[in-house]
């Protein structure tokens, strides 16, 4: 235990050894009055030379977190008078981290709430920084994701992830079953889209040999690679209504047979879905059963789109442009950042990703700037977008569009689009500012 200010209460500081976290004691005025070991260690030392208040060394602010447009523990606590939670993202030295913040009120013999003891458990679900492994982000929107799956992943509840197509409902699905106590098991993944009813019971529950024509030999469903550990049913709302009698009965019972089979298994996994379509429409026009809707949405996690974590875009574009070539050290320019954050993305993060592929087709360097960018969302845009109201341009421009358009027809082959347009290889490289005037 490391007291930081002299005037502290020794006796209370060293409560702080107990726990198996890293724990600060934090005066009613934010001032952090002692640390444990496991804080040191895992956040270094409170400077002496910068402030010492909660606020100023995790965050950097000047004022206290609430104040800032976050949400402060300590604030909450002192209004509530009881033990408060929240999801932050603190500055630490290998640099900005989610932390789950505990606040746990102490009174004095007055009754007065007098200390706060402050835990601090480290969350790795998600990097608030630049990742090829992890989820990224740290917009509010973000946060508050992070902080769902945070809170359901140690329990065995069924989690609903709801979200537009490329949100990261798989990525999510994964945190989950990694942070979770059946993380040494399989997490199978079965994609329900397009299968049917047949074809999806026998690839979950298996068949014997003989259930059907060609079925030649005994086959074990998925549930059996899952067991022990997770059952990620991607697209749930695309399951047959057939199918999802048979999915109710699973979950009810923990039961099932295969194709084929009087024999009755027994399953035990923990289950996640996942669609991007409303669930509760589908019930009330009868493509969805009401009480399999009600089993698989115990705790329901909603994914927000792209366009309401803009934030969030500059740091995810440089963590998949690394994914895409982890030794071409990609560099995206502020001017890149800016373009791709302001774009709608109906396809959300896997939009994103094609966009930057495609630029770092076109790059010619390792520089991916907002010109290059342009014309990977040029070429990405769909023509109906394109205004009916004619706009009189320049001829330059023009015909800059025309030659752009007609490369991407040709597939990016200059030698064809340079023939279609009628001008030579070279005029068309410098047509298309390629090569110098
Ligand atoms: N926060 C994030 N940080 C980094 N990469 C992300 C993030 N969210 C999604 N991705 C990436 O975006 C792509 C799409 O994610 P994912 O497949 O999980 O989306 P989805 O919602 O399941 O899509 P669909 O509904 O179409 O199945 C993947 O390549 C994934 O790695």
């Amino acid at each position: 235990m490391q007291l930081i200010a002299k005037d502290s209460d020794r006796n209370v500081a060293l409560m702080l050894d107990g726990f198996d976290y890293p724990a600060i004691l934090v005066s009613a005025d934010y001032e952090i009055l002692a640390t444990n070991e496991l804080y040191t260690e895992t956040f270094g030392e409170i400077p002496r030379d910068r402030g010492s208040r909660c606020y100023e060394v995790s965050h950097g602010y000047r004022v206290p977190c609430d104040q800032a447009g976050e949400s402060c523990p300590l604030l909450a606590c002192k209004s509530s008078g009881s033990k408060e939670r929240v999801l932050h993202i603190h500055s630490t030295p290998r640099g900005k981290e989610h932390v789950d913040v505990e606040m746990l009120p102490i009174r004095g013999e007055d009754g007065e709430l007098k200390y706060f003891v402050e835990i601090l458990k480290p969350v790795t679900i998600a990097s608030a920084e630049f990742s090829t492994q992890q989820m990224v982000g740290r917009s509010p929107a973000f946060n508050r994701l992070v902080e769902m799956i945070n809170l359901v992943s140690s329990r065995d509840t069924s989690v609903l992830l709801m979200g537009e197509s490329g949100t990261g409902k798989e990525l999510a699905a994964k945190a989950i079953h990694d942070a979770s106590p059946r993380h040494k098991h399989t997490m199978v993944t079965v994609e329900c889209a397009g299968l049917t009813e047949t074809l999806f019971e026998s690839e979950l529950f298996g068949h014997v040999k003989g259930a059907f024509t060609g079925a030649v030999s005994n086959k074990p469903g998925l549930l059996e690679n899952a067991e022990g550990g997770t059952l990620f049913l991607d697209e749930i709302g695309d399951v047959p209504l057939g199918m999802q009698v048979k999915l109710l009965r699973l979950i009810e019972t923990g039961s099932y047979r295969a194709v084929g089979s009087t024999q009755l298994k027994r399953a035990q996994f923990r289950l996640i879905c996942a669609t991007h379509k409303n669930l509760m429409e589908q019930v009330a026009s009868g493509a969805f059963r009401e009480d399999l809707y009600y089993r698989i949405n115990a705790f329901p996690i909603v994914l927000p789109p792209l366009r309401e974590r803009r934030e969030d875009v500059g740091l995810i574009a440089k963590s998949i442009l690394r994914k895409l070539s982890p030794d071409e050290n990609y560099r995206l320019t502020d001017s890149g950042i800016k373009m791709l954050s302001a774009c709608h993305f109906a396809g959300n993060v896997r939009e994103l990703r094609n966009v930057l592929e495609r630029a770092t087709i076109f790059a010619h360097s390792n520089i991916i700037d907002f010109k290059i960018l342009e014309r990977c969302l040029l070429d990405a845009a769909p023509r109906k977008k394109i205004p009916e109201t004619f706009v009189w341009e320049d001829l330059k421009t023009r015909e800059a569009r025309y030659l752009n358009d007609l490369l991407s027809h040709c597939e990016g082959d200059k030698a064809q689009a340079a023939k279609i347009a009628g001008i030579s290889l070279r005029s068309f490289y410098r047509k298309l500012g390629l090569i110098q005037q």
